[in-house]
């Protein structure tokens, strides 16, 4: 798999009177893992949502490989190779990991839930959720019914559904959220797993985790890039001290 690239150029998001992003432009070259942080309500998931379609631009345009998307639908950026995992589950929790991993890539596949067939007849279907199952580390738990996963194995599960889709650039908001400090290393082994051959950028709050695992970090604050750089020039950059990690510069 080759990793995709992602832009926006001047992107704003508008909630009424509130620009919840307001003309961020950045590069998200291919290959790399970008960390965005910044306080509450700085923009983080809007800006997301902005580049997956999930949320209408009032302004700016999306290229991914440098094609303008801006006005293409969720399903179809997807289908060009954007994925993107979300802060609540989404998974179906009577079901088993593995025919959980199988109706999304049936889904994938044929733009359909078959609800009424069994998924686990279709070969390159059930490869497909297996070879998922073994990227995300939850080959043991296949038979195990999801809503008895622990929040870290929920989130792995949760991450495995995004991967479904076979994304060049994939957009990853809080998957570590409720991931025990037990967990955590395996959590971070997995994130450093998937991001090979693929562009990630990725929403955390726990600024260990976002500085241990980026390559750069974007901050946002109150709608807007504050700044970018590699973790060590983000932990040294005076006005992110001052405006984020709470320290006067
Ligand atoms: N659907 C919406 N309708 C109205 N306002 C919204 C909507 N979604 C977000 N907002 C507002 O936009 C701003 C940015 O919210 P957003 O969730 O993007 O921030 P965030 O940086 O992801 O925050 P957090 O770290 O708390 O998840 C906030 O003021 C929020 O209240």
């Amino acid at each position: 798999m080759t990793a995709g690239s992602l832009s926006c150029e001047n992107i704003q998001v508008s909630f009424g009177g509130l620009k919840a992003v307001n003309d961020v432009t950045h590069d998200f070259k291919p290959g790399r893992l970008y960390g965005l942080i910044g306080p509450n309500g700085a923009g983080k998931t809007t800006l997301m949502n902005a580049l997956s379609g999930h949320a209408a631009l009032s302004g700016g345009r999306v290229r991914l490989d440098g094609r303008d998307v801006t006005h293409l639908s969720v399903h179809r950026r997807t289908r060009s190779g954007l994925g993107r995992s979300f802060q609540i589950t989404k998974i179906f929790a009577g079901m088993s990991v593995l025919e959980n991993l199988q109706i999304a890539a049936f889904a994938h596949r044929y733009r359909l839930q078959p609800f009424w067939l069994p998924a686990s007849r279709f070969t390159a279907v059930r490869e497909q959720a297996e070879r998922v199952l073994e990227e995300v580390g939850l080959t043991a738990l296949a038979h195990r019914p999801a809503e008895y996963l622990s929040h870290g194995d929920q989130r792995a599960l949760e991450v495995g559904l995004s991967l479904l889709s076979e994304p060049r650039v994939l957009l990853l908001d809080e998957p570590l959220a409720g991931v025990g400090h037990d967990q955590l290393d395996r959590a971070i082994g997995l994130i450093r797993q998937i991001v090979k051959g693929r562009t990630v950028l990725l929403i955390e709050h726990n600024m260990d985790v976002v500085m241990q695992v980026s390559d750069e970090i974007v901050v946002m604050v109150q709608g807007q890039l504050l700044a970018s750089g590699s973790p060590g020039d983000i932990r040294a950059n005076p006005a992110v001290r001052a405006a984020y990690l709470g320290d006067e510069a």
